[in-house]
């Protein structure tokens, strides 16, 4: 059974249908922190959250078992996204799924601000009828300025546009042509924008380009008596800044669903007049919880059934029909990888992978990541994989430059690897025969054919009469039997120099080996241990279906 942890609220129909995939159990553990968090992750294969739990890279530590996080909803910021790369665990989400919650909630604390909804109501509810005190202003006919166009920003630029108001955008990711057919005049700058609004709106993600964006000097640009709106995430205007403008009276209202520090039930900013917050609630709607529940279940039962890999902010989508397509040749570069950390235990400085033939045609991103994975895994102590497998390579500064030709050569598809160790650099190279069964068919300057699979002996010699011969008998004496066993020479003659490749049953003693190596004609002999045929590569855990 695969384990789930879900760690925020989430509705009930998302949970039915990880109930119903017949293969997950789950725990709903919520309020989490601290070292409560970090053992309750350490216990399961996937986690499902929203803004609630903060999972740091201390949350992470250690985690050997945790292979997905579904964020249901869209801001991934209370995920530590790099330490869960480095620890090769998912990170996906749920974009779309409380667009319009967001919008709807954005347009009402516009409104709500315009018309003093919440000041004249606490008035009302204190017995007075102040209908003087409250005289509001129209949307109509005022200019909203939107910083970030994307799904939440367009949506509430429609909704703007219906209520008759000028719309000005700022998205240096959205292409002009696009604002225009929705109606948005854009701005280049941010200092453009800023003299022209009434109101102002951020639907941006909070990055390092984002965070403070809207500060002191921005406010200053901004006209007399405008109103300020952030329904995105706290940090991306600066609370204090806000402070300072309203009481300055350059700023007319602020109204604040997301904090720099959330939970945030005390901010200097609450009771102020012309403010108005609210908890956290732009996705706080039925029909929005519903989607985002069964969307983030339905990437995690899809992940753990199928392998598939959607939404991820951490990792290439990964379909069921490309997996199947790419199954073998991940498991040949994986095992390529593995040979070469295996034939030479030097660090790599870095590595060139060629393509050739229909190999080239597919996601080689994902290839060269699972070859990355097999050279990394035996070195460290963490599992390595498909996710992770990049960065650490990066970490590590080994370059790795991928080639592609499509050109058919020996076989139909062909995998080159080459590792550079300061001055010196392996080769071997590798072929599927049928659908899954991964070949050596060429290590340094030799070409032969092995399977790349169990414990292998791969040894230089001369090619003189009887090398194989006395091997056999060094083995036999110390009980290791000779499953498979393949030759190539350099030059096709006798007298050269050779190569074999022994497949056995067992793991060789030291003492066979040291006695190989005495064999005159040997020059080398290594060991390379590769996971038996067939069995389930460990990039991806349970999320691969067999
Ligand atoms: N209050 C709430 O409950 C909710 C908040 N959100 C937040 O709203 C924000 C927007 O969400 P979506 O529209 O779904 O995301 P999105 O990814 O569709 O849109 C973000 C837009 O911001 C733009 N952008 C990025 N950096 C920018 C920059 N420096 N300047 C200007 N534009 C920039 C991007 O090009 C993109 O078009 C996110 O931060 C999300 O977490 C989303 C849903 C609910
Ligand atoms: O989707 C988002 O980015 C949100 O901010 C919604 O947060 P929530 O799921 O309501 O905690």
């Amino acid at each position: 059974m695969v384990k789930v942890v879900v760690l925020d609220p989430i509705s009930p129909e998302g949970l039915k249908l990880l109930e119903s995939a017949g293969m997950i159990e789950y725990e709903v553990r919520t309020g989490l922190k601290g070292e409560d968090l970090r053992k309750t992750l350490a216990e399961f294969d996937g986690a499902i959250c929203r803004s609630g739990v903060k999972i740091t890279a201390d949350a992470l530590e250690g985690n050997k078992r945790l292979k997905v996080i579904v964020r249901a909803g869209v801001g991934t910021d209370n995920i530590d996204t790099a330490a869960a790369t480095r620890q090769g665990i998912i990170v996906m989400n749920t974009p779309g799924g409380n667009t319009i919650a967001t919008a709807e909630h954005t347009m009402a604390l516009m409104l709500a601000l315009s018309r003093n909804i919440f000041p004249a109501y606490k008035s009302l509810l204190e017995g007075k009828w102040e209908r003087h005190q409250f005289m509001g202003t129209e949307l109509c006919g005022k200019t909203l300025g939107i910083i970030g166009l994307g799904r939440v920003g367009q949506a509430v630029a429609e909704r703007a546009l219906a209520f008759k108001m000028k719309v000005l955008g700022y998205d240096p990711f959205l292409p002009e042509h696009r604002a225009r057919e929705l109606g948005i005049r854009t701005c280049r700058t941010l200092e453009d924008l800023f003299p022209e609004v009434d109101y102002l709106t951020v639907h941006t993600p909070l990055n390092e380009q984002t965070r403070n964006m809207i500060d002191r000097p921005q406010i200053q640009m901004m006209k007399k008596g405008v109103r300020i709106i952030n329904c995105a995430r706290g940090g991306i205007i600066n609370e204090d800044a806000l402070l300072e403008g309203l009481e300055s009276g350059h700023i007319g209202g602020v109204a604040l669903d997301v904090f720099t520090k959330e939970p945030c039930t005390n901010s200097p900013l609450f009771g102020k007049p012309n403010v108005l917050c609210t908890p956290h609630l732009g996705a706080s709607t039925e029909e929005a919880q519903t989607n985002v529940a069964i969307e983030a279940c339905e990437l995690l039962v899809d992940f753990f059934t199928t392998g598939a890999v959607r939404n991820s902010v951490n990792m290439a989508p990964l379909d069921p029909k490309t997996l199947e397509g790419l199954r073998g040749y991940l498991d040949l570069v994986y095992r390529l990888g593995l040979l070469m950390a295996q034939i030479d235990r030097e660090p790599p400085t870095r590595c060139k992978i060629r393509y050739q033939g229909e190999v080239a045609n597919r996601d080689t991103r994902l290839l060269s990541a699972a070859f990355a994975a097999g050279l990394l895994q035996h070195a460290l102590e963490q599992s390595v994989n498909l996710v992770n497998a990049p960065v650490l390579l990066q970490q590590r500064g080994i370059e790795l430059a991928e080639e592609r030709t499509t050109d058919i050569g020996d076989f139909a598809s062909q995998v080159t690897v080459e590792v550079f160790r300061n001055d010196k650099s392996a080769l071997a190279a590798g072929a599927l025969f049928g659908k899954s069964l991964p070949r050596l068919v060429q290590k340094g300057a030799f070409r032969l054919e092995s399977p790349l699979e169990g414990t292998m002996l791969i040894m230089y010699h001369r090619d003189v009469p009887g090398v194989i011969g006395r091997v056999g008998e060094i083995f036999g004496r110390h009980n290791v039997n000779i499953a498979f066993l393949s030759l190539g020479r350099a030059e096709n003659k006798p007298g050269g120099e050779a190569i074999g490749v022994l497949a056995l049953d067992s793991y060789p003693p030291a003492e066979a080996i040291a006695e190989i190596l005495k064999l005159e004609p040997i020059h080398r002999a290594t060991v390379v241990v590769l996971p038996p045929r067939g069995e389930l590569p460990p990039w991806l855990g349970v999320g691969m279906p067999k």
